[in-house]
């Protein structure tokens, strides 16, 4: 079979007019109730945050009670900004199967030992700034190159693709997705700010531009509260079941 540097395409080898299946990972749960729902609609992953910062935080052992509900081949994911080698070890070693996520200022040597340490693969966040005119990088958008940034992060699983924000991630906010390179040799996980309604331009802007596409969403899919205000780490059942049908209208 060829591979994408013998086809000279960058995306997975497949039959003639035949969209690969995007999967889904919905982020910052709290409740079970929400996982069963995420579950429900058809998620790929699930991921915790344990960012004590943030307001979806939740502790490695409430990640561990949430991540046994997860049936087979849905994959939890431990989110972590910053955090310290023993804490994250520890934290891996109460869910079994989980991806780390790195969403900090770790290094690429922090992350590989970090993830040989604990034996799981890593996603890598880029978090990407938004257009400033004139500051467009060879390999991306507004100064930021993704195409060194891969290299960077060889070792990464796959380079999660996000905006720039305060607070690390979790912002509801998106990027000039049309800005980033045409041919990252890594697979990429599409988020921030990410909703029902754009998804599909998002998979539709990024399918080819690496060796595989996944999304990722969090605020698009929380519920809000009587006053119209968003409920972090609440998720809505309705959006979520809104979302996954996106991105399964994207790929038909
Ligand atoms: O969710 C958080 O609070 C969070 C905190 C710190 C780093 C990352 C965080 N979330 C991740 O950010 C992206 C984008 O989220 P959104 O859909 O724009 O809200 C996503 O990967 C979340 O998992």
């Amino acid at each position: 079979m060829l591979n994408h540097c013998q086809t000279g395409k960058n995306h997975e080898t497949r039959p003639e007019n035949m969209k690969p299946r995007t999967r889904i990972k919905i982020c910052g749960l709290t409740r079970e109730q929400d996982v069963d729902a995420a579950v429900a609609v058809g998620a790929d992953a699930i991921g915790f945050v344990l960012y004590p910062k943030s307001p979806r935080h939740v502790t490695p052992a409430r990640a561990a009670a949430l991540a046994r509900r997860l049936p087979p081949l849905v994959t939890p994911v431990l989110l972590f900004v910053n955090e310290t080698a023993a804490s994250a070890q520890a934290a891996s070693a109460l869910v079994p199967g989980a991806t780390l996520q790195f969403h900090g200022d770790e290094t690429p040597a922090e992350c590989a030992a970090i993830a040989q340490a604990c034996g799981r693969p890593y996603w890598r966040a880029a978090r990407i700034p938004n257009d400033i005119p004139g500051a467009i990088a060879a390999g991306g958008a507004a100064g930021f190159d993704l195409l060194k940034f891969a290299a960077d992060y060889a070792s990464a699983q796959a380079l999660l693709l996000d905006a720039h924000v305060a607070g690390y991630g979790g912002g509801g906010k998106s990027f000039n997705w049309s800005r980033l390179p045409t041919n990252v040799a890594a697979h990429l996980v599409l988020s921030g700010g990410l909703t029902p309604a754009n998804v599909g331009d998002g998979i539709a802007e990024l399918r080819q531009r690496g060796l595989s596409l996944a999304v990722d969403v969090s605020s698009g899919v929380e519920a809000t509260g009587p006053a119209g205000q968003p409920l972090k780490g609440i998720k809505s059942a309705e959006k979520m079941a809104a979302f996954v049908a996106a991105v399964r209208q994207a790929d038909a």
